[in-house]
């Protein structure tokens, strides 16, 4: 089976002053599969934020590819959604009108804007909320609200960037929920970077780690659990022994390699 995104051999070089400086990932081989979740952890500056960059075609690498779907990765795209850290909501728009916004530029009449975008607001959580305005919601309802507009655009495949770091712990582990029902419904493929170790494992059907200097593909973990995932999950001698190889793998690569 074709993988929906395959990164071939991917370098990235950044020019400091002019000169060739620093490379912030070196010979990325990766393959994702169709509707999979997985999730990327490794130390600060391991390059996981710029293969994402370059997945989501906001970066070009210095050499080597990502293909979506077999067609070479040249610049963002509608089957791309990416979702950061920081909310990026529009703060003048109430919930609807930011989750309906790309709807709207995708030129979908208004009935249909609206249903969609009150799809979605549902399944995050925030039919309450519909007609507030960001400045009024809490963080992690930011963070839903942003979900909800990547996801009510349709796009086959979603890049989150650390989107719960911000988050409490609380609301982390309910939006990891939140995340996963979404997922098992609406099937998308997933590449979600965190640095917590459990959020990584409890996510995902396969954890790659990467390493630092240069940045690159140590190790790839596979949760061998089964969905849905669940709180007892958490506290099995499974979820913990794979807990401890991600930990092992990230923070000690040479012991663990
Ligand atoms: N535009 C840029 N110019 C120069 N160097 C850059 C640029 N973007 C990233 N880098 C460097 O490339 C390396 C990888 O950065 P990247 O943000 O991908 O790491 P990361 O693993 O996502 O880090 P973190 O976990 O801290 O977010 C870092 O050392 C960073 O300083």
């Amino acid at each position: 089976m074709t993988p929906k995104i395959s990164f071939k051999n991917v370098r990235k070089t950044f020019d400091i002053a002019g000169k060739t400086a620093f490379t912030a990932l070196e010979g990325l081989n990766l393959d994702i599969e169709d509707g999979e979740f997985i999730t990327v952890v490794g130390p600060s500056g391991c390059g996981k934020s710029t293969a994402m960059n370059i997945a989501a075609g906001l970066t070009m690498p210095t050499s080597g590819q990502v293909l979506v779907d077999n067609a070479p990765v040249k610049g963002p795209g509608p089957e791309r959604g990416v979702i950061f850290q920081q909310y990026a909501l529009f703060p003048w728009l109430t919930v609807r009108e930011n989750v309906e916004f790309g709807l709207q530029i995708a030129g979908k009449p208004k009935d249909e804007r609206r249903r969609i975008a009150d799809h979605f607001i549902e399944l995050v959580g925030l039919s309450d909320f519909a007609n507030s305005l960001p400045k009024t919601l809490s963080g992690g309802m930011k963070q839903r609200c942003a979900i909800a507009r990547a996801y009510a655009v349709n796009p086959k495949i979603l890049l989150m960037d650390e989107p719960f770091g911000a988050l409490d712990a609380l609301t982390r582990v309910q939006l990891q929920d939140q995340l996963l029902a979404m997922w098992s419904k609406e099937r998308r493929t997933v590449m979600f970077i965190t640095h917590d170790v459990d959020e990584a494992v409890y996510l995902a059907s396969r954890v790659v780690v990467m390493a630092a200097r240069p940045g690159r593909l140590h190790k790839i973990v596979n949760v061998d659990l089964p969905y849905p995932r669940t709180e007892d999950m958490r506290l099995s001698a499974e979820f913990s022994e794979l807990r401890n190889e991600v930990w092992r793998s990230v923070y000690h690569p040479a012991a663990a390699a």
